[in-house]
């Protein structure tokens, strides 16, 4: 668990203003607050930037001064001086090159250190969100969050940050020195440039806008493609190839639209500053002549200008490019400090914690009642005891808030009404650790990871330590005990079966795997997980008749001594259970056991003789 997402952090978080709302100064001060390793040396670095920008001035410099003092010495052209100005000005540069790789190297290594503390903060903190929040964001954005706007904002930090402050240097020492060798002429390249400068940010804009249009049509490219290859299947069984194929040419089409047009104004935004460049050129030239004539301006001073106006020309062009990066990197910080802030809404106990010991688990409700986020109450005054060791099959039609109650015992979020109690402790004072160790969820889909059947249930391997549960499953007292749980849940003929037996690959999401085969994977990852109470989502899938035998004895085996919560889509779990609880519209209409109910004229008998007269 992340520091930031203890109840206090979380409290802290709420009391400031959210990310979405600062301006640019405070968004950086902010996120100096997430990295301080992003400031490390910072006074150094800077300190390295200014001498390296510094330097690349030494060379119009050296040139003024070796054509008016020594090319066009009074007395005749001194080789020595010429020399000397030549060797001191080849030695700054080698001290500002070198300068300039410090800082490359300092702002990496900064960079870097803080860009993996504000990544990893954010992917932590992603995790610890409740189920709830992940799927109202959108996990896909969540995930471009920790992962591409970090990446903006990198560069940012390790290139741009820099080249602006570097750039803006430039332009001053250049400016200076400009002034110095003459005041009309500097005003003369300021004039030129100063339109540019005005209309460059507004070019700019335009280059950016028109590259997230290039940005959104490769994703829907690439939606396109990959629901292609994704549905082949349907699409050459419903002989739609055509149709598919006309959507990606049309994906593939604006595309490219989009490409050309962006490309089109970048060309336009690149010519304009070496247009304007080449026309300051000019006019130094026609301007410079026409003063040295004058005799206001000596060669050296000429010559020396022109160097000054290229080393003008590069960092204005620069500046305004990185300046639009800065806003992209704000952004950025913005929406990941706007994921930090997000208050983790199951938190952890405070003092108030109770342990909660291994041990048969007894399940209580006391007027609970729950709505998700803005929507309306889907479960009300939920009054309901679980004995300890029982079983208790929720029964009711779809969408009558049978998952939410499994849900809140799982405790992925809290109740907005009453509570659910843990051998008569409120779950909002169990530590997440002893929660995770008794409470055992199997989903209707259970998640296979990339890896062997061995590996997968491995996943229900719980540290010493407590929480963590171990993927790797590869020591040999783990491949053991992942051995034993098969064999106990009578999986050893399926995986006599199967060509490699446990060490089969399942492939992404199990994809390798039938559905019924990634349940026995997962009721066996559940069986080694070992907790005090079982909540089951029965799979509604289909599987056929041999695995629904071998499914049917696993989930006996599981249960054998546990308290079990199963939320049953076929009544013959119904009819197997100690208790059954029927769910209507979110209410708990009736409670009893199998004989009970159908003796009664209620809802469950109704619903049971209308499966007996479908099944039998
Ligand atoms: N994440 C969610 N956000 C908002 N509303 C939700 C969410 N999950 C479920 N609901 C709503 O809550 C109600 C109860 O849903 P729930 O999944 O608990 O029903 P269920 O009885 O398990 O249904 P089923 O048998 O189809 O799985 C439904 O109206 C559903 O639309």
């Amino acid at each position: 668990m992340s520091a930031s997402t203890s109840p206090a952090a979380a409290r802290q978080d709420s009391r400031m203003a959210p990310a979405s709302t600062l301006g640019v100064l405070a968004t950086l001060r902010r996120a100096a607050q997430v990295s301080p390793e992003l400031l490390d040396g910072l006074t150094v670095t800077l300190a390295l930037a200014v001498v390296a920008a510094t330097a690349r001035v030494l060379v119009p410099l050296a040139v003024q001064q070796t054509v008016d003092t020594a090319i066009l010495a009074p007395g005749g052209v001194d080789v020595r001086r010429a020399a000397l100005l030549v060797g001191v000005a080849a030695l700054g540069l080698a001290v500002g090159a070198g300068c300039s790789a410090l800082v490359n190297v300092r702002l990496f290594r900064s960079s870097e250190a803080g860009l993996l503390t504000l990544r990893s903060r954010a992917f932590r903190h992603v995790h610890d969100l409740s189920v709830l929040t992940q799927n109202s964001e959108r996990r896909g954005s969540l995930v471009s969050r920790v992962t591409s706007d970090v990446d903006t904002i990198s560069m940012f930090v390790q290139w741009g940050g820099i080249m602006l402050l570097v750039s803006v240097l430039q332009i001053l020492v250049a400016t200076t020195l400009m002034a110095v060798y003459s005041w009309q002429l500097t005003l003369l390249v300021w004039a030129c440039f100063l339109p540019l400068l005005v209309v460059l940010p507004r070019l700019q804009r335009g280059v950016n806008r028109r590259y997230a249009a290039v940005r959104e049509q490769y994703g829907a490219m690439l939606g396109a493609v990959s629901e292609a290859v994704v549905g082949a299947e349907t699409i050459r069984a419903y002989g739609v190839a055509a149709r598919t194929q006309r959507r990606i040419d049309a994906a593939v089409a604006g595309t490219r639209r989009a490409m050309v047009r962006a490309q089109n104004l970048v060309a336009v935004v690149f010519s304009s500053g070496v247009l304007v460049a080449n026309l300051v050129l000019a006019v130094v030239v026609v301007a410079g002549t026409w003063l040295g004539v004058a005799g206001d301006l000596t060669v050296g001073r000429v010559l020396a200008f022109l160097f000054l106006v290229q080393l003008f020309t590069g960092p204005v062009q620069m500046a305004t490019e990185i300046l639009n990066e800065l806003q992209n990197a704000i952004s950025g910080w913005r929406r990941v400090l706007g994921v930090l802030e997000t208050p983790v809404d199951v938190p952890e106990p405070g003092d108030d914690v109770v342990p909660s010991p291994r041990g048969p688990a007894a399940l209580t409700f006391t007027g609970v009642g729950y709505a998700y986020p803005d929507g309306p109450p889907v479960l009300q005054g939920v009054d309901l005891h679980v004995a300890a060791g029982t079983s208790v099959a929720v029964v009711g039609a779809t969408g009558s808030g049978k998952t939410t109650l499994a849900k809140l015992v799982a405790r992925f979020m809290d109740p907005t009404e009453g509570a659910v109690l843990l051998d008569g402790v409120d779950l909002r004072r169990i530590a997440s650790r002893d929660l995770r160790r008794r409470v055992v969820l199997v989903p209707q889909e259970g998640f296979l990871f990339d890896g062997t059947i061995a590996e997968n249930i491995a996943y229900g391997l719980r540290d010493e330590g407590g929480d963590r549960p171990s993927t790797e499953g590869s020591a040999p007292q783990d491949a053991e005990r992942v051995a034993q749980v098969a064999a106990e849940l009578g999986l050893d003929v399926w995986l006599a079966e199967l060509p490699s037996g446990l060490a089969t690959p399942v492939g992404q999401r199990g994809e390798l795997l039938s559905a019924g085969e990634r349940q026995l994977v997962a009721l066996a990852r559940a069986r080694l997980a070992d907790g005090d109470l079982l909540l089951l989502d029965e799979a509604t899938s289909a599987v056929d008749p041999v695995a629904e035998v071998r499914i049917g004895r696993a989930l006996r085996e599981l249960a054998r001594g546990r308290t079990t919560l199963t939320i049953a889509h076929r009544l013959s779990t119904a009819e197997a259970a100690h208790l059954v609880v029927v769910v209507h519209a979110g209410r708990v209409v009736e409670v009893g056991t199998h004989a009970e109910l159908t003796a009664r004229d209620g809802q469950y008998a109704r619903m049971h003789a209308a499966w007996v007269a479908q099944t039998r």
